[in-house]
């Protein structure tokens, strides 16, 4: 390495800890041992501070920026953030499959996903980088919390292909991670958050980006704006090319050809919700084909082609507080 131009050595370091990252963060499977990953990170950071001249956004060490904010920026979504219908029960969603079946016959598929727990943001990547992180907001305008979703390192800087696209997801607090950090608030004194989805939102709703790098904070994404220039004809490919590209969508997604198999699914989740180390307020059903999701459009505010089923609410403990009798 040591006669290669100071270029080649830098692009051989953003390639390898690119890698090595997605591998922990994405796949959940390093190839090398943290201390590797380290050593490499130090050697990045001594030669951009040789040539600081050479550092580009898409650096590895440039993921948690410098200065506070002052304050958001408002974005407006090219197309809007829509929210879900909400079912309760299986005769909720009979009706659901019903009012389906009566706008387009009987021959579609359903895409079942684990309804992630947490804040819906938007990232739009131009010829594969990052350049744009939005909030939902009111679905229409949100704010540019770029700064701090650069911290999640699940989010890839660059795409493994340089697409022009907007992907929509939700950014979340595991579960470890929630109880870790309001142990350490406790400790100080400080509120607690309630929830995993709080302390997330909480988060993302910091002006200085180094917070938001220290709770961390993870994504699964679930969607694009739109897949005009794609060429996916259907929700479960765009899934997959999502993670051919390099981002993170949840595992546990499923395709399914009836109302009783998304039934079995949900029953299927609603034993194992404990033991995911991230939570999740219920099970999102979305008629698979992009066609077809046209064909039944949307609401003002939701589409007609999903769905979200919502576990019953747990009974919460409240834990009774001594009141001093003063
Ligand atoms: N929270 C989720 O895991 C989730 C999901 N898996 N899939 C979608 O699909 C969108 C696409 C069209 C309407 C909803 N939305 C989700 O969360 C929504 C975002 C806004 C309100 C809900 O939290």
């Amino acid at each position: 390495m040591a006669h290669d131009s100071v270029e080649k050595q830098l692009n051989e370091l953003y390639r390898l800890l690119n890698q090595y990252n997605y591998e922990y963060h994405v796949l959940d499977n390093p190839s090398v041992p943290d201390a590797e990953y380290d050593r490499l990170m130090k050697e990045l950071v001594r030669l951009e501070g040789e040539h600081p001249e050479l550092i580009t956004p898409d650096s590895p060490t440039q993921r948690v920026g410098g200065e506070p904010l002052s304050a958001f920026e408002k974005v407006r979504h090219e197309t809007q953030m829509l929210s879900l219908a909400n079912a309760f029960s299986e005769d909720d969603l009979r009706d659901f499959d019903r009012r389906i079946r009566q706008a387009i016959g009987d021959q579609f598929s359903y895409v079942c996903e684990l309804k992630i727990d947490g804040l819906a943001v938007s990232l739009r990547y131009v010829d594969g980088l990052f350049v744009q992180g939005s909030t939902r907001g009111d679905g229409t305008v949100g704010e540019d919390i770029t700064a701090n979703l650069r911290t999640i390192r699940s989010i890839p800087i660059r795409l493994k292909e340089p697409f022009s696209l907007e992907v929509r997801g939700e950014a979340y607090m595991p579960k470890k991670s929630f109880l870790q950090l309001n142990k350490v608030r406790e400790e100080n004194g400080e509120l607690l958050f309630a929830n995993p989805r709080n302390a997330a939102a909480g988060s993302l709703r910091q002006l200085d980006p180094r917070i938001a790098a220290s709770r961390n904070l993870d994504i699964f994404l679930y969607g694009m704006g739109d897949y005009g220039t794609t060429g996916v004809t259907a929700h479960s490919e765009g899934l997959d090319l999502l993670e051919k590209l390099g981002l993170k969508v949840n595992k546990e997604r499923r395709k399914c050809e009836s109302i009783e198999e998304v039934i079995k699914y949900i029953n299927k989740w609603t034993d194992n919700r404990p033991n995911l180390d991230y939570e999740i307020d219920g099970i999102v059903i979305k008629v698979d084909s992009i066609d077809q999701q046209e064909q039944l459009g949307s609401t003002a505010k939701t589409p007609r082609w999903a769905i979200a089923y919502k576990f019953p609410a747990e009974e919460v403990v409240t834990k009774l507080i001594d009141i001093e009798l003063s």
